[in-house]
């Protein structure tokens, strides 16, 4: 079984935060996540959850505190989930390599068809 360092931006813009959906054609695919990916060796964890970002999404953020870290098993790896606080800064958003994306209300977020490993992460925003 593979285990695997990623990271997770949670995007706050007047007052939604952004989901994506994954493409058909990966792991957990169509399920809907908090945009990231897996960490590069020896990278630094902020620098690259901006790096995937840029990547998927075309779009430029402040990466702030960790808000929640997860560890979950699925049938064939174990995530290492670390969700970031992050801002919106600057850059037209794109489906670059994302099937979708929403701008969601703390409340709907449930009622989404989330990724396993992210509803710690949602449970700790409705915390806050
Ligand atoms: N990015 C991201 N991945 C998540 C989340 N929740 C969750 O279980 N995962 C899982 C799905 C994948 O098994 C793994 C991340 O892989 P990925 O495919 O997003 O990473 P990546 O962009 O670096 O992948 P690659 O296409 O470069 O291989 O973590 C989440 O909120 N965000």
């Amino acid at each position: 079984m593979k285990q695997l360092v990623v990271t997770a931006a949670v995007i706050e813009k007047d007052g939604r935060i952004l989901l994506a959906q994954r493409k058909p054609d990966t792991h957990m695919g169509l399920k809907w996540e908090f945009p990231g990916g897996k960490l590069e060796w020896g990278e630094d964890p902020r620098a690259g959850l901006a790096r995937e970002i840029r990547e998927e999404l075309g779009i430029d953020i402040e990466v702030g505190d960790v808000l929640e870290v997860v560890s979950h098993t699925y049938e064939d790896r174990h995530v290492v989930l670390m969700g970031y606080q992050c801002r919106y800064v600057c850059g037209e958003l794109q489906l670059l390599d994302v099937q979708d994306v929403h701008w969601v209300r703390l409340h709907e977020l449930k009622s989404y068809d989330l990724a396993p490993a992210d509803v710690p992460i949602v449970d700790r925003l409705l915390r806050t």
